[in-house]
């Protein structure tokens, strides 16, 4: 680990740029779009300087993992065909999630939704196709006990290779584009199976398939259209990770080995790209690595920031970041415009709308990120910047993150004060567990263990882990482990804390709720909750109709009532 932090150098904060609206265009032939997508001949004055994000001094080590190799890449089916514009720069990333290409029809909803943005030459990230991550996790949790000679019959495979070929069969493609892959899925099913094993190493090169079959479908499918595309394993252009398997972070020797293949076949054959999302290549192992559930998220703003784009577009199935977890409440509405700090904590603190690490490389290379609806397309979304105007901004959004494990450490006095917070600390960093929530006193400490951490690790389920802090830290305190409680995380603008926590403790009082614990962070941008799990939908809901339905953030609801949305430049337009 410690050879993989010295691959990561530091970033740069890269010059603001004028943004440009990405307002709906109208609407022109395919082959006319594609000459604009591919054939532009004008430089891109308006974008970013290319590789912008590139700086990073590149190490010998990091050189020595960068992988250069061009393999399994679906060829572009009118090479050469736009030779001499080659110029023209990549402008955006658009990101599209499992859920907007679920289908043969989402697919081609998706290819005319990046069609109907002529003046775009985009870089496309894709998540695997509607379930097909979940799918491929439990054939493989299936696989290990359920002989090699049955793993052809597994319902979960079935309907893999269903959607799969029933699609290629609905778009009119030839079903050899995915048929290697579904060959060599099935027998890494039968290797589990005989294995009788999944380790985190498997899982993430099972998962894989999802992308690297979905990417095929749709850059064949451009193809078809006339529009010229190509498709790229992550792993195989310079997605460099840890080897965190099933939650791995980029290393910084990713940007300029991306940028250089992206960028490098852009100017000398012009095709979009079409890029498997969440995966990436250990460095040390050279295995297939995820960047944990949702992580596609995070490859199309590493993107964003390597090429130094103009804007990141993650396309959703929902109207943008909403005011909470439309699950819970179903009066959620669209937040226009957030800030990056807001909206990592928003996704850190569990809305799954994003993912936790997502806005890191847009927030270092200052690249905007717009949330949009693939299903609503003139939906304005959200905004998301380095800066806005929070001066009329009280609360933004409600985050619910629900089984989280909380523990209450009461020194026993064997240590100095001083020495006690240091040691409590120094068990964590020792075991390897971040906390996210902290309330101190000089001889008690409440935490909550990072939830992030706790999905990817398991934590939860592996007891003997957890059993292990509580082990350490009885040396030195008395222990209380709370479990099933929730974290409220009130986003927002915390210079009104005190408004806030009016209005908030008013509503859980109204509701007989009792608060565990309270923590505002460092980051001024978050007020976090808990209470117990039994009560904490309901607390939801209640804290959302009291700030969000109530009149009692007038200046939201005129923004939300404004069907307009203005741009960070200051420029509006409307729909
Ligand atoms: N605050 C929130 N705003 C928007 N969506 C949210 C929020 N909290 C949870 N969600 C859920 O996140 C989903 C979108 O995220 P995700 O499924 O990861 O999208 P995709 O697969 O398209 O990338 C929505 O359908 C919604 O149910
Ligand atoms: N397919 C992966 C990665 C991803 O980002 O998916 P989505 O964009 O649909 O959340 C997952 O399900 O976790």
């Amino acid at each position: 680990m410690a050879a993989a932090a010295a691959l990561r150098c530091n970033p740069r904060p890269s010059a603001a740029v004028a943004l440009r609206g990405a307002a709906a265009a109208p609407q022109v032939g395919n082959e006319a779009a594609f000459e604009l997508l591919v054939g532009a001949t004008e430089p891109c004055l308006r974008g970013r300087r290319r590789g912008a994000g590139i700086r990073c001094q590149r190490s010998a080590a990091a050189s020595a993992v960068v992988v250069e190799k061009k393999s399994r890449a679906v060829e572009p089916a009118r090479e050469g065909a736009n030779a001499g514009h080659t110029e023209s720069e990549l402008t955006v990333v658009m990101k599209f999630g499992g859920s907007s290409v679920a289908s043969a029809e989402r697919m081609r909803e998706v290819a005319d939704l990046i069609l109907s943005f002529p003046e775009e030459r985009p870089v496309i990230v894709l998540s695997a196709m509607g379930k097909t991550t979940n799918k491929l996790l439990m054939a493989g949790e299936k696989a290990v006990g359920c002989g090699a000679k049955n793993v052809s019959e597994l319902d979960e495979l079935t309907f893999i290779k269903e959607l799969h070929f029933g699609t290629i069969d609905q778009l009119g493609l030839d079903r050899s584009i995915v048929s290697g892959l579904s060959d060599e899925l099935e027998q890494l099913l039968k290797g589990i199976a005989m294995m009788k094993e999944l380790t985190l190493r498997t899982r993430d090169y099972l998962v894989s398939f999802g992308e690297c079959m979905s990417t095929r479908i749709f850059a064949a499918l451009l193809n078809k259209l006339g529009v010229k595309a190509r498709q790229y394993d992550a792993f195989e252009i310079g997605f460099i990770t840890t080897d965190d398997f099933t939650n791995a972070d980029i290393l910084e020797a990713t940007y300029p080995a991306i940028a250089k293949r992206l960028h490098g076949d852009w100017v000398t054959g012009p095709a979009i790209p079409i890029v498997t999302g969440f995966l990436g290549k250990g460095w040390k192992t050279g295995a297939i690595t995820t960047l944990g559930r949702g992580g596609s998220d995070l490859t199309a703003t590493t993107i964003g920031k390597a090429l130094g784009l103009r804007e990141i577009q993650v396309w959703k199935d929902v109207d943008g970041v909403l005011t909470c977890d439309p699950n819970i409440h179903p009066n959620a509405k669209p937040v226009p415009y957030l800030t990056f700090d807001e909206a990592a904590e928003l996704a850190y603190f569990g809305a799954q709308v994003l993912h936790p690490q997502s806005m890191r490389p847009a927030r270092e290379g200052d690249i905007p990120v717009r949330v949009k609806n693939s299903y609503n397309r003139r939906a304005p979304g959200t905004l998301i910047t380095k800066a806005r105007d929070m001066s009329k901004t009280v609360l933004t959004s409600i985050v619910l993150k629900s089984n989280i494990t909380m523990l209450d450490i009461v020194s026993t006095r064997m240590l100095g004060q001083y020495g006690f917070l240091a040691k409590v600390f120094s068990i964590f960093e020792d075991l390897g567990i971040s906390v996210d929530c902290v309330a101190t006193s000089e001889v008690s400490i409440s935490l909550t263990l990072d939830p992030s951490k706790l999905w990817s690790r398991e934590l939860i389920k592996q007891a003997n882990e957890l059993d292990h802090v509580i082990e350490e830290l009885e040396k030195i305190a008395v222990v209380h482990l709370l479990q099933h409680r929730s974290i409220i995380s009130l986003i927002g603008n915390v210079q009104r804390s005190s408004l806030i926590l009016e209005k908030a403790f008013n509503v859980l009082r109204t509701n007989g709720v009792n608060v565990q614990m309270i923590s505002q962070g460092a980051s001024k941008v978050n007020i976090s909750l808990v209470v117990h799990d039994s009560e904490a939908k309901q607390c939801v809901q209640a804290l959302h109709s009291a700030f969000f339905e109530s009149g009692f953030l007038p200046e939201v609801n005129d923004i939300l009532q404004d069907d307009s949305v203005a741009h960070s430049n200051g420029t509006v337009y409307r729909h």
